[in-house]
């Protein structure tokens, strides 16, 4: 699996505001928003562009836009604080949703809501979810969209443990990870370690 990880210095800057506890809610918000934006500049780094003919004022110009517009799909809670800022960079993509919430005893994913098109053949997909720790929220979320014919699936996340990487990569899935960090691993709770604690209520509160 190809995992390429996001090592600017603006990156780590936002990076380490997400992972200071002093953060609050309002300000964790606006650096996972500016992150956002460099995770995904650097997601569509490899994305094909069509030939677009157009006239500057002094001439005519053969110049380029996206080929293909990814599906942007946020699981919720804590990947709605990436999906403006995506939509941002990407005006004309559409967006699907995916909801689950982690069991705090067993760390299973438990889902609870999905928005998706029927047919994603043909389409890239980003995965917009600020953690990957054991991979099982990511593993259902593209596990949903394989089962739909998507073929080309970017998982966009801010910090990763080792096991949520290897989990992706055994899967055998057609996805690639674009990262910010990859972190030390899981506690005994299954939190990333050093991490930033629980994104979605670091957003929003606890639920
Ligand atoms: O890799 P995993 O072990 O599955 O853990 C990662 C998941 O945990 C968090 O969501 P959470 O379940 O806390 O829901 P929330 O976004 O509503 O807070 C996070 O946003 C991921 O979706
Ligand atoms: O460290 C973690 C692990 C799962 N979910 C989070 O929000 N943070
Ligand atoms: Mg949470």
């Amino acid at each position: 699996m190809q995992v390429q990880i996001v090592e600017h210095p603006l990156a780590a800057a936002r990076l380490t505001t997400l992972r200071d506890k002093t953060t609050g809610n309002a300000g964790f918000r606006a650096a996972l928003s500016s992150l956002t934006q460099m995770l995904v500049y650097e997601a569509l780094s490899s994305a094909k562009s069509a030939v677009v003919e157009i006239e500057t004022p002094l001439q005519p110009y053969t110049g380029s836009r996206l080929e293909c517009a990814p599906l942007l799909v946020p699981v919720l809670r804590a990947g709605v604080g990436m999906v403006d800022q995506a939509l941002a960079m990407v005006p004309e993509a559409h967006v699907g949703f995916v909801g689950i919430a982690r069991d705090e005893e067993t760390a299973q994913p438990v889902p609870y809501l999905e928005s998706l098109p029927d047919d994603l053949s043909g389409f890239p997909v980003f995965v917009l979810d600020p953690m990957l720790a054991t991979g099982g929220s990511m593993l259902h979320t593209i596990e949903l969209l394989v089962a739909r014919n998507a073929t080309d699936i970017t998982a966009v996340c801010v910090v990763a443990a080792p096991e949520g990487v290897a989990a992706l990569a055994d899967s055998g899935h057609p996805v690639r990870l674009v990262v910010a960090s990859v972190d030390d691993g899981l506690n005994e709770a299954a939190y990333i370690v050093p991490g930033l604690g629980d994104a979605g209520d670091r957003q929003f509160g606890p639920r």
